[in-house]
């Protein structure tokens, strides 16, 4: 054999074995576990350089955020090899090595071949002490650009064969797929952990219905939902039997639905776990057909809503029982205002006398009008609370009412309190002021004690009264209002002008519409409850309780002329619950009055007892017949009888 033959014969053996090699490596790569595609690779890099006799072997991948910049993630150097970087920035380092990469070319060169154009590679390579170098290209299929692998000489050059390149090629393509592999395993894997993660923290239990065996492949989660035991196999008669009858038709129905139209699927129905636990589940899912189209498994999660069912059912409980509470309120509310209606013209206004009922007619009739009203009557009658009742029934209520006591202004400034002044008007006036009259503008003014009012003011006023118009002091410009104007007096006023202390015009034009409120004498009766009315006014206000008051009393005071009227009998209950320390309330009259009848009066009850025992003593106690007691005090027998029962009248006995 020629050394020719031989030399033929060595790269014949290097081929074989190399093609062995590569046959070899492919067969390991197939069905490769994802775990094991480094190591596997690796290994390959080593038995590479070794059948080639090539001294080392980098493979870089681009890093997803920043393709030009490839990390080295797998090795094989002698160990007297370069010292070689984690990472390198592929387009800074090795730029026209880079370039031709991206573009799909393997290269194969000795360094100090390479063209000017590369003279950073060469410096590059010569850096790392690569002498010769085979890289190939790494991509998915026609996908981009994903790293690249190279196998060099460090030790010296040498010439790369065509068809070893050829081979290498393929050997690359085999490394890219089983890196490929192994990232979306990877993604799919990370997809997984995330997708358990958010069915965990929506403690969703994940399930498969496989539709050709009607069996279940589920997660834990849905085992502990349905309480199926660990291990049990779960086909779709299990599941039937644990849900409520009422609700497995619909359940049927929803699940053929998904799988004959191919819609999701949406339900919630009851389920008795094994335990007898009665549950609520929301099922949603989402049926897949396999390649040929026909329907194979539906995909879905499972949560109990038990917790939400029971809310939404104490809501609608609570719903219902608000409609009802509501429905109540307003037929109380219809009763409140029907009442209120009733009461609108009483307002806080005690008694039912016929007097204060006249009083109140006369107040519903007017109030509505815009009529200037005219009160009369004596002090502490109640000429206000009339007042307020008038402007409470009008149509000017939304706002409030104004009052002005028009004794109780001083004559200088009470033209400026009513109509308000310029800033300047007179010395001292420093601001702008705005009046009563203003101020009341669209509801209502009530002028008390009117009759204090200076002769000229009533002028104004009565221009007022006619025109709605007036200048403020101290200017000339006109104000125009809308005010309705309620006037008081405990004064005769008729009598007044008479005297020409009150303008007649003025009095005319006031007296349109007049009530006159009775003093509290010509309304005993409503004294009772009056009392009782302030009692309860300031039993809330001192804290303390009443539930008496002797008979005797109240008679009492319905006999007093009350000159104060209704303000003294409050200032008198108010005198009295003061001092009171139990729970009977005496009231004293003033003393005046009592000196006035030197002894205390008797009450009525008194009065009528020695009324009858008198009459029974003059007819020698003979009740019935002519000239008996009940005749002379024209009653009827059974009435006298009843009476003296009442009033504990006996027959004194004889030798009494
Ligand atoms: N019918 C009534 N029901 C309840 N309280 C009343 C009644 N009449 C008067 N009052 C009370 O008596 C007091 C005096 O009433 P009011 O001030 O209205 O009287 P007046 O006639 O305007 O008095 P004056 O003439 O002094 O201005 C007030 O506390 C008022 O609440």
């Amino acid at each position: 054999m020629t050394r020719e033959d031989n030399k033929l014969q060595g790269e014949l053996e290097e081929r074989l074995r190399f093609e062995i090699l590569l046959a070899d490596i492919s067969a390991r790569f197939v069905n490769l576990p994802a775990s094991m595609v480094d190591s596997a690779i690796e290994d390959s890099q080593r038995r590479i350089c070794e059948c080639l006799g090539l001294e080392f072997s980098a493979l870089w991948q681009w890093t997803e955020d920043s393709p030009q910049f490839l990390t080295l993630t797998h090795i094989f150097t002698p160990p007297w090899g370069p010292e070689h970087p984690y990472g390198i920035n592929g387009l800074e380092e090795f730029p026209w090595t880079y370039g031709k990469l991206v573009n799909g070319e393997t290269l194969c060169f000795s360094t100090e071949e390479l063209p000017s154009e590369a003279q950073r590679d060469q410096d590059s390579f010569r850096h790392f002490g690569v002498k010769s170098t085979v890289v190939l290209p790494f991509r998915a299929g026609q996908g981009p650009f994903l790293g690249a692998v190279s196998f060099n000489m460090l030790s010296r050059e040498r010439a790369w064969a065509q068809d070893m390149v050829q081979r290498l090629k393929l050997l690359a393509q085999v490394f890219t797929n089983a890196l490929e592999r192994k990232r979306s395993e990877r993604a799919l894997l990370l997809s997984e952990e995330r997708l358990s993660l958010a069915a965990d923290s929506a403690q969703a239990g994940l399930w498969e219905l496989n539709i050709t065996d009607q069996t279940f492949w589920v997660t834990e989660r849905a085992r502990s939902i349905f309480q199926y035991p660990m291990g049990a196999d779960i086909t779709m008669d299990m599941v039937e039997s644990s849900v409520h009858p009422d609700d497995l038709p619909r359940l049927r129905q929803a699940i053929k639905a998904s799988i004959t139209k191919n819609e999701p699927l949406f339900i919630d129905y009851r389920i008795t776990t094994a335990d007898g636990v009665q549950k609520w589940i929301s099922s949603s899912g989402r049926p897949y057909r396999n390649s040929a189209g026909e329907p194979e498994r539906v995909l879905g999660v499972s949560i109990d809503i038990s917790e939400r069912k029971r809310t939404e059912r104490q809501l609608r409980e609570r719903m219902q029982e608000i409609e009802v509470l509501k429905k109540a309120l307003e037929k109380e509310n219809l009763v409140l205002q029907k009442e209120i209606q009733s009461r609108d013209a009483r307002g806080n206004i005690v008694g039912r006398s016929p007097e204060i009922k006249t009083v109140l007619d006369k107040v519903e009739l007017v109030a509505p009008t815009d009529a200037t009203v005219l009160i009369g009557g004596e002090t502490g009658v109640g000429k206000e609370l009339i007042a307020r009742a008038v402007h409470r029934l009008s149509t000017r209520k939304n706002r409030p009412l104004f009052v002005v006591n028009c004794a109780s202004l001083p004559p200088t400034l009470v033209e400026s309190e009513l109509f308000g002044r310029e800033k300047g008007a007179y010395t001292g006036a420093m601001t702008r002021m705005i009046g009563r009259f203003e101020a009341a503008h669209e509801t209502t003014l009530f002028l008390d004690e009117i009759s204090e009012l200076p002769l000229e003011i009533q002028a104004k006023l009565l221009r007022v009264l006619e025109e709605g118009s007036f200048e403020r002091l101290g200017s000339s410009k006109t104000v125009q209002v809308d005010v309705r104007i309620i006037a008081a007096s405990n004064q005769d006023l008729e009598q007044l002008v008479n005297e020409g202390k009150f303008r007649k015009d003025l009095f005319y034009r006031l007296n349109v519409f007049s009530v006159e409120v009775p003093a509290l004498r010509q309304r005993a009766e409503d004294i009772p409850a009056l009392v009782w009315a302030f009692v309860k006014q300031y039993e809330e206000k001192m804290g303390k309780r009443i539930d008496n008051i002797p008979q005797a009393c109240m008679e009492r005071l319905q006999r007093h002329n009350w000159p104060g009227n209704v303000r003294e009998l409050r200032n008198l209950v108010e005198r009295a619950m003061i001092v009171c320390a139990g729970r009977t309330l005496n009231i004293d009259l003033p003393p005046g009055f009592q000196d006035q009848l030197g002894v205390e009066a008797p009450t009525l009850q008194d009065t009528e007892r020695n009324h009858i025992i008198s009459v029974l003593e003059q007819t020698g106690w003979r009740i019935s017949g002519q000239g008996g007691a009940a005749e002379i005090l024209g009653l009827k027998r059974t009435t006298l009888q009843s009476k003296m029962k009442k009033l504990a009248i006996r027959r004194p006995q004889a030798d009494a």
